[in-house]
């Protein structure tokens, strides 16, 4: 997807210069990527710790440092909204006079043939089918257009059509129409697009700017298990001004020094702005000065606590290519975020609920009152049963171990804001805790329901008798654990034999290389999971 162009190059040097950016060149490089676009490469062995890029927070591209913020503030537009609309005005309307253009014009939104990145969400169907079925349709709902982006778009038009009219601020005609009431498909892609290749770039800077684009930051590529490197920025500052320290937004309730100089303050109430301001200064000469004898070193032009760092996690050797991660991130939300899929994905999974689902509704009358059991209460107990035994085990266990109760918490982290509310504690939480991890192995409790559902008659008698007491039910849930005999194995093959025919007709159909790798992933998921059962 997005990626930068040699050419580029030139004009992000430049932007780094004048926006006082401390990249270590002197022992990296930035040049072409065999995983396409740019990376950023060793040019000789670089030791752990090392600290490669250092980007003070003002020249971060955030809404709140963009051209347009007073208007973002004044609107009450922030999120990714607000860094939307300010990256389309800085590159569409204000370009060569924005302190911003030379990077910003880097960040491609389309391809040399003029056709956009777009989200699987927005490809034509013939594209998108193949994924039907897969963790980035049924877990993440990523192949259905969000109703989000079409609010946010209607919300940035109408803004657009506003500045205009009050101030007569030109309306970024690539992205949005002359007319307001007239919707245009193509104007709304570009905006689609914008969207698309910021989300892929972008960094959590602080609870000031929230998001924001770090130039060069942004040029590291992504690594699924071994990143070399990591950002970091302090998060908590003023939400109002960014300040680290004790600013006129917040004073900390714990200072007595401070508490006692404002209770002076608020007894002299006409004198109070005056030496509210005189505070402020004083504060900031005294963190100024802590700062300094802090560190006891020769200080450059930076303070450290200001910027955004790219640090080296652990040494690199020279020639290799520096990594950074995006996040655990399965090759589903890789395609849906960033537009590529990376082979033998460990983060990958394969989502087992829809296809539980199917066979619920056809195997009604012999299943029926076992799958009820687990949607009503049997997921409930057998989960909270589950994490209350690992709570008790050994620390390292833990590390090691699976955690149904986590997994979907972590999972639920990465699903999309619909998803999440669809399985916040509802009768359908479960659905999001039934896959296949990408060893093939299946989560506990999925494991749990394919053992409820193939229970013999007087097992399955025990369990719905003893639901109602705690202590009983507790000592039979182990039993939902066990390994899967004949019944259990049958049922696994019954569920998972279709979905693989179903990958490998479709792997024959496609071209995308990114759709096959995904295919192929959740494909191989399968084949090892059966394997298993064989
Ligand atoms: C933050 S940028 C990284 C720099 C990018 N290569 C460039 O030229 O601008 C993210 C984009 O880089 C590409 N990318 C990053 N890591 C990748 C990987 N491991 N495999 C394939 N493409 C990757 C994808 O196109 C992704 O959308």
């Amino acid at each position: 997807m997005s990626s930068t162009s040699h050419a580029d190059l030139e004009d992000i040097k430049t932007f780094c210069k004048r926006a006082n950016v401390k990249f270590l060149s002197s022992q990296c490089i930035i040049k072409k990527s065999e995983i396409g676009g740019l990376g950023v490469f060793a040019e000789e062995n670089i030791k752990e710790g090392t600290v490669l890029l250092r980007v003070p927070k003002s020249s971060v591209f955030s809404a709140s440092n963009s051209s347009i913020a007073n208007l973002l503030l004044e609107n009450e537009i922030d999120g990714m909204l607000a860094l939307n609309l300010a990256f389309i005005y800085e590159t569409t309307i204000f370009r060569s006079k924005s302190h911003w253009y030379h990077y910003l014009k880097s960040i491609q939104i389309e391809n040399d043939k003029d056709e956009l990145y777009l989200p699987p969400s927005y490809w034509p169907d013939s594209s998108k089918s193949p994924l039907s079925g897969t963790a980035l349709d049924t877990l993440f709902d990523a192949l259905r257009p969000e109703d989000e982006i079409r609010e946010s778009y209607d919300m940035a038009n109408e803004l657009a059509h506003k500045w205009k009219n009050e101030f007569g601020l030109q309306i970024p005609n690539l992205v949005f129409p002359n007319d307001e009431e007239v919707f245009d498909e193509e104007k709304f892609l570009r905006f689609v697009a914008t969207a698309y290749a910021i989300s892929s770039r972008v960094f959590e800077i602080d609870n000031y700017h929230e998001s924001g684009l770090v130039v060069i930051a942004d040029l590291f590529n992504h690594h699924v298990d071994s990143p070399d490197v990591r950002f970091e920025s302090i998060f908590d500052v003023c939400e109002s001004c960014g300040e680290i320290g004790p600013c006129g937004h917040v004073i900390p309730d714990d200072d007595p020094d401070v508490n006692e100089r404002l209770d002076d303050e608020l007894k002299t109430p006409s004198q109070s702005t005056e030496i509210s301001q005189a505070l402020i200064e004083e504060l900031e000469r005294e963190t100024a000065l802590e700062l300094e004898n802090s560190s006891g070193e020769k200080k450059d032009d930076l303070v450290p606590d200001e910027c955004v760092d790219i640090t080296l996690m652990k040494p690199v050797n020279a020639g290799s290519e520096i990594f950074n991660s995006y996040g655990d991130l399965s090759n589903a939300l890789l395609l849906a975020r960033y537009g590529f899929c990376i082979a033998s994905n460990v983060h990958d999974v394969v989502h087992l609920a829809p296809d539980l689902l199917r066979f619920w509704k056809k195997n009604k009358r012999k299943f029926d009152e076992r799958f009820r059991f687990w949607a009503d209460m049997g997921y409930e107990l057998f989960t909270d049963w589950f994490d209350a035994k690992r709570a008790e085990e050994t620390e390292s266990d833990e590390e090691e171990g699976y955690n149904s109760r986590e997994s979907a918490l972590e999972l639920s982290e990465t699903l999309s804001d619909s998803e999440e509310a669809n399985n916040s504690g509802g009768e359908n939480s479960w659905h999001s805790n039934m896959f296949l991890i990408s060893n093939g192995d299946t989560t506990p409790s999925l494991r749990a329901l394919i053992n409820l559902l193939t229970l013999n008659t007087v097992e399955w008698k025990k369990l719905t008798k003893s639901a109602a007491q705690e202590e009983k039910i507790n000592r039979f849930l182990p039993i939902l654990e066990r390994k899967f005999n004949n019944e259990a194995k049958k049922l696994m093959i019954t569920l998972l034999a279709p979905k693989q025919a179903l990958y490998v007709s479709n792997l024959t159909k496609v071209s995308n290389p990114d759709v096959r790798t995904l295919l192929e992933s959740e494909a191989t998921i399968i084949e090892n999971c059966l394997k298993a059962l064989a």
